[in-house]
């Protein structure tokens, strides 16, 4: 493989040198699994192709954005010609509204949304508000929940920071983080009675409703309901963080499919079509607190920013087709079933965790269904079986605690070949166990 990539590697030895770690966002860095990280130089459709000439089918789709696969006709048109008439205003355009008009009809809990540029900005600005709307200073999070990288959020978080060891980072004052709680995901009981000891000073709780950040986890049954009913009882904002699940587990999102009313919601990802970009909104009366309608402050020079727009609204209007999450889960339960067979072909005995589109093998034979059971997983296994995928041309995420993510692109053929590669793959990690 490392013959493979001889030109990703001077690509890195070279980015290293000016940029920390090589790379601008930690997970893309293969450190986890030992390996250099591959340069990707363009995609087409659910293929991606590196700077050495390999090509590889990718389940990665930009970290969850690219449901509908790498560049996409009609949201390529629709930016070639937003392009046309120029990058960025700083003032009001008419597509923001377009956008946030078809957010808001898309999730029943929302009212008003503001965009911002990315996931970290929304559940940040979103915790803000909360708080400027009930008065309390203290929230709550679920161990192992990633909602980006604001001080107060990066406490016992999943994603790139669980991976590399440092679910709570150094430079998080003391201070900020005795404001935030945080409770495993899954147990209503002792969420529960953190409220009954707290519940005056929760301003708001915020959850993935299915964390995709510790691998995949969904909710047990009951499980959402109960938590907005608590902050029902306790004042408390129900924030729910669909940055990656939004437009992805249905349309609209996990709350649609869960039937969830939310106070607030984030958003990101697929409603930027590829573009950075992120939201958040919620209920009329919490929304009309911030600036420049209330006091709660909050803005952004790029906010908003016409290409991004076109291209989530180009994405959006494509998952407002009939048959589109049909599709998405035919696929993906294609795969699941799959790469079981797979698995149990070569003896090992793995859990596999899916909502929708969104897909995590976990190398234990243990079930997962909070962080601590998603943590004992194999993380050797699976850094191995990433480099054997690879190897055979199936672009996975470089970490056991990240999602598999089927696109709209991928086809019958690219699923059988997927399945091909993990018989292969599988078979070889058993040998070595
Ligand atoms: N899990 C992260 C976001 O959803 C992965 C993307 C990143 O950190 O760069």
């Amino acid at each position: 493989m490392q013959e493979k990539l001889k030109k990703s590697r001077q690509l890195y030895s070279e980015a290293e040198k000016v940029i920390p770690g090589g790379v601008n966002s930690p997970v893309r860095a293969f450190k986890s699994v030992g390996s250099t990280p591959v340069f990707i130089k363009r995609g087409q459709g659910a293929l991606i192709e590196d700077v050495d000439g390999n090509t590889y089918l990718d389940y990665v789709g930009s970290w969850g954005p690219l449901v509908l696969g790498h560049r996409h006709p009609k949201v390529m048109e629709a930016l070639h010609q937003c392009l046309e008439q120029g990058t960025s205003f700083g003032a009001p355009t008419e597509l923001e509204t377009e956008l946030a008009r078809i957010i808001v009809d898309a999730l029943p809990a929302m009212d008003m949304v503001r965009l911002v540029n990315s996931g970290t900005e929304a559940t940040m600005s979103a915790i803000r508000l909360a708080r400027g709307y009930t008065g309390r200073d203290k929230i709550v999070k679920f161990e192992g929940c990633y909602h980006g990288h604001a001080d107060f959020l990066l406490i016992k978080a999943g994603s790139g920071a669980l991976t590399l060891g440092v679910p709570t980072s150094p430079g998080v004052p003391q201070s900020t983080a005795e404001h935030t709680i945080t409770v495993p995901f899954n147990h209503l009981d002792i969420l529960r009675k953190v409220f009954e000891e707290t519940g005056q000073e929760i301003a708001a709780v915020i959850v993935e409703p299915v964390p995709g950040n510790m691998g995949v986890v969904p909710p047990l049954p009951g499980y959402l309901k109960g938590l907005r009913a608590l902050t029902r009882e306790y004042g408390a904002v129900l924030i729910i963080d669909e940055v990656m699940t939004g437009f992805r587990s249905a349309y609209g999102g996990a709350q649609v499919l869960f039937d969830i009313e939310p106070d607030l919601t984030c958003l990101g990802k697929i409603i930027g079509g590829g573009l950075p970009v992120g939201a958040y909104g919620g209920k009329r009366e919490i929304m009309s607190q911030v600036a420049p309608s209330g006091p709660v402050y909050q803005a952004g020079t790029l906010s908003g920013n016409p290409l991004a727009v076109t291209a989530g609204i180009a994405t959006l209007k494509i998952l407002q087709e009939e048959g589109v999450y049909e599709e998405l889960e035919t696929k993906s339960a294609q795969l699941e079933k799959g790469l079981r067979e797979a698995a149990g072909a070569a003896g090992l005995n793995l859990i596999f965790k899916r909502v929708g589109s969104m897909l995590c093998t976990f190398f234990t034979s243990d079930d997962v269904y909070d962080f601590e059971t998603a943590t004992r997983s194999n993380t050797e296994q699976y850094a191995h079986f990433f480099k054997l995928m690879l190897d055979k041309g199936v672009y996975l995420a470089p970490s056991q605690y990240e999602a598999a993510f089927m696109s709209l692109a991928h086809t019958k053929e690219h699923i059988e070949r997927t399945i091909e590669a993990a018989y292969h793959s599988f078979a070889e990690v058993a040998r070595l166990k």
